[in-house]
């Protein structure tokens, strides 16, 4: 293990990295609160402030993984559309079997200039982490509870607000609505069963209504969907844990452009094009597990300075007030002081542990692994 490594497996730096994130994130989060008086008198400059203050918190992570793990990013694609990536509005769909595919998602936007504008259809829980989730309300975030019935205006209504959105934006959508566990995928199988549908051996069975509530509502919105997999070389499953203790990875990912208007309009034909997609994304995914690389011509994106550059800003702000209290702290000699401050750090470490948690498989919620009664029809 070489010193820099060494040095960034070490917990002190993860402490550094976690104090930069949180402070400054909720800093970010209090100057976003400040932008709304704004939303009443001009909206449009209140969401390109929002979309600047969202950079600030998301770039953090994405120069974790960047810069500080050295991961690298290879785009597999069409060079036609290459030019077209970042300079349009975009409905994603992605593989959803990864503790930092969202992580990968971001870095993607970040390479292509849609990072601080970038938007998911994410389960409400997530609305609740500090920092990210309440960055997230000022971003015009759609938030869905995974239950149908109480989703379809909700999530249609918040699509709807996106129609005069003032920049590019890339909308993900997760269409398997939960990560991959054996026990899910099990169980998605059998729904796949009894509708008749082929298995899939990589995927969990798509759910198709936000898929087609998002396709309806984004027409005129969003040019193309771009099917995108996602997967890591050497069958590495990174974890965001492993990406703060600076382990390097390669991720791969393959992203087909389709045409919004491509894409039927009636409900049952747009889930059966869903499904017919997964289908092809389950042969791309062999693929890769075969050969290692997916079909066609690859690219590189570089990297931008910009993430990097956020976080210096950032640290040099926080972390010399920081270094002038643990000063003060350790010369006032009270020791009640000191085990406080001690008890706050803990309490602060414990907070960003559970923000963490958040990304962990073994901690997801249990949606989609409960056997379903099914009728064969
Ligand atoms: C590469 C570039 C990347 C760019 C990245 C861009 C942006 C990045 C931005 C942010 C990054 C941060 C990421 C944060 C990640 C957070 C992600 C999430 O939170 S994922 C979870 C939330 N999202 C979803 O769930 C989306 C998919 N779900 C849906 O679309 C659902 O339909 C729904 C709208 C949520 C409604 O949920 P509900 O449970 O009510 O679903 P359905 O009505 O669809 O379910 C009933 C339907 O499904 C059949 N069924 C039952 N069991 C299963 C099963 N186990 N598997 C599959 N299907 C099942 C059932 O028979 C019903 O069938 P039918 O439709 O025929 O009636
Ligand atoms: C600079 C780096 C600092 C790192 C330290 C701080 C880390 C803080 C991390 C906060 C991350 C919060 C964003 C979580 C995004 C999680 C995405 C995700 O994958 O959600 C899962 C859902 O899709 C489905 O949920 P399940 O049904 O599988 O359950």
């Amino acid at each position: 293990m070489g010193v820099l490594q060494l040095l960034k497996s070490q917990f002190v730096c993860h402490l550094v990295i976690c104090y930069v994130f949180l402070f400054s994130g909720l800093v970010i989060n209090l100057l976003q609160l400040c932008t709304l008086p704004l939303w009443l008198v001009d909206k449009q400059l209140a969401r390109r402030i929002n979309v600047r203050l969202g950079y600030c918190i998301s770039s953090q992570m994405v120069a974790a993984l960047e810069w500080w793990s050295g991961t690298e990013c290879t785009l597999y694609t069409d060079p036609k559309s290459f030019p077209l990536y970042g300079n349009e509005n975009a409905i994603v769909v992605l593989n959803h079997s990864f503790e930092i595919d969202f992580l990968c998602g971001w870095t993607f936007c970040e390479r292509f200039g849609v990072l601080g504008s970038s938007k998911v259809l994410a389960k409400k829980e997530l609305s609740y982490v500090p920092v990210i989730g309440w960055m997230w309300y000022f971003l015009e975030i759609v938030f869905c509870k995974r239950k149908w019935e109480e989703d379809r205006r909700t999530v249609a209504q918040s699509l709807q607000n996106l129609h005069d959105y003032p920049e590019n934006f890339w909308f993900l959508l997760y269409c398997e609505g939960t990560r991959l566990t054996p026990k899910k995928h099990q169980v998605s199988m059998q729904v796949a069963e009894s509708k008749g549908l082929p298995k899939l051996k990589y995927h969990l069975l798509p759910r198709t209504k936000g898929f087609w509530v998002t396709v309806q509502n984004l027409r005129g919105t969003a040019a193309a969907v771009y099917d995108s997999t996602l997967n890591f070389r050497n069958n590495e499953t990174p974890t965001l844990l492993d990406i703060l203790n600076g382990k390097k990875y390669h991720a791969d990912l393959y992203v087909r452009r389709i045409p919004l208007e491509s894409i039927p309009e009636d409900e049952a034909e747009c889930a059966a094009w869903l499904h017919k997609l997964y289908q092809e994304k389950d042969s791309f995914q062999e693929h890769y597990t075969q050969t290692g690389r997916y079909p066609g011509p690859t690219v590189s994106p570089p990297r931008r300075p910009w993430s990097l550059i956020n976080w210096l800003f950032w640290a040099c702000l926080l972390l010399y007030p920081l270094g002038l209290l643990v000063a003060q702290l350790i010369s006032s000699g009270s020791i009640l002081t000191i085990l406080a401050s001690v008890a706050l750090c803990s309490a602060a470490s414990l907070g960003v542990r559970w923000m963490i948690g958040q990304t962990e498989i073994g901690r997801g919620s249990s949606y989609g692994d409960k056997e379903v009664p099914l009728n064969n029809n």
